[in-house]
């Protein structure tokens, strides 16, 4: 029964992006607004997901203290034409590096996207050349005293942000170190510059990964990979960050506009289908990432394929008589 109840729940949430009024899928995600309403709760949020007696962290209490640490912004343009959307960092005075009130800015414009129902992907990029460089020091040295509650605010958004129905991709460009190669772990995707040098410098200053990237890049390349990375601090450049696997496409040396490179590496193979079912194979692999039991995985999978078996691309194509050569 518990797990039939558990299984309804997930199938539920997954459900909801071919619905145009929901809010999606991301555990978190109907957290935004329900974390606003600033109560202790017991835990749904998703990197917690084994712990369910954490007690969810008061994130509008944080999100107040946060703003306070003011400079620089997040910008989110939405192409309904192409379903693309633009987030941008912008504190190009400070690389980029994010402040207080930037983790605020992202966290409001991933609620947007989880409210967009006609995007298909969506692009992270830094202003001037530089993805980012991490926290930015100045708000840095201010919040020493700061630091769980900031890495429960950032987990928070960069989960929503990782788990939209959206494929996402992180321009890799210029210095991506620190917070800043966090960031790009919580895309889909990684399309590096062929100048930029992406790092985990992180335990050079002391710390450990603040913002949830040991766990995303442990998913993503393995232990043995995501521990060399990190304990190292090694700074790699183009080749070598595909060669691990971190990047998944290193644009061409000549190079006029990395971003509408970009763009169109995204529209050539990964944004060429219809925008519906492209969101909905996305939930699929995020409901299946979560999932703690490969049933509860199969059983949307299962749901979700009836949605799109039968419907009108489906007819669209079998009346196309479509040849994939
Ligand atoms: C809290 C998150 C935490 C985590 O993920 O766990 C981290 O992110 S830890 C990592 C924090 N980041 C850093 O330590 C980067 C420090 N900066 C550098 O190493 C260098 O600036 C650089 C990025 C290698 C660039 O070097 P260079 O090309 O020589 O340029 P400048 O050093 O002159 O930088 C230009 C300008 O930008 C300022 N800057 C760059 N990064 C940051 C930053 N993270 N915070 C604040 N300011 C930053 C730099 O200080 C220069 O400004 P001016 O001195 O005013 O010219």
């Amino acid at each position: 029964m518990a797990l039939m109840r558990k299984s309804n729940t997930l199938c539920s949430r997954v459900l909801k992006v071919l619905q145009p009024s929901s809010s999606v899928m991301s555990p978190c995600g109907a957290g935004a607004a329900q974390a606003l309403s600033g109560e202790q709760q017991t835990c749904g949020w998703a990197p917690a997901r084994k712990l369910h007696s954490f007690k969810r962290p008061n994130l509008h209490a944080i999100r107040n203290q946060l703003a306070r640490f003011e400079g620089g912004s997040v910008e989110l343009e939405m192409n309904n034409d192409n379903g693309i959307a633009i987030l941008t960092l912008n504190n190009p005075r400070r690389m980029n590096s994010m402040t207080g009130k930037m983790m605020v800015d992202m966290a409001d414009k991933v609620s947007e996207l989880e409210e967009w129902h006609e995007g298909k992907a969506l692009i992270m990029r830094g202003v001037d050349g530089n993805l980012c460089t991490g926290g930015d020091l100045t708000f840095v040295r201010k919040a020493l005293h700061y630091g769980e509650e900031m890495a429960a605010y950032q987990h928070d958004t960069l989960t929503r942000l990782l788990n939209l129905p959206l494929i996402s991709v992180a321009l890799v460009q210029g210095h991506t170190l620190g917070g800043g190669a966090e960031l790009s772990t919580a895309c889909d995707f990684r399309v590096m510059s062929s100048s930029a040098k992406i790092g985990f410098v992180q335990i050079k200053m002391g710390l450990s990964t603040a913002w949830g990237a040991a766990t995303r890049l442990t998913r993503l390349l393995g232990r043995r990979k995501a521990i060399d990375l990190l304990c190292s601090a090694k700074i790699l450049l183009p080749d070598a960050a595909l060669r691990e696997g971190l990047v998944d496409y290193v644009l061409p040396k000549i190079c006029d506009d990395e971003l509408a490179e970009t763009t169109n590496w995204l529209l050539r193979n990964l944004c060429a289908y219809d925008t519906n079912i492209t969101r909905v194979v996305k939930s699929l692999v995020v409901s299946a990432e979560l999932s703690m039991d490969h049933y509860q995985a199969l059983d949307a999978e299962r749901k979700l394929f009836g949605q799109t078996w039968g419907g009108p691309v489906q007819r669209k194509m079998l009346d196309a008589n479509v040849k994939h050569k």
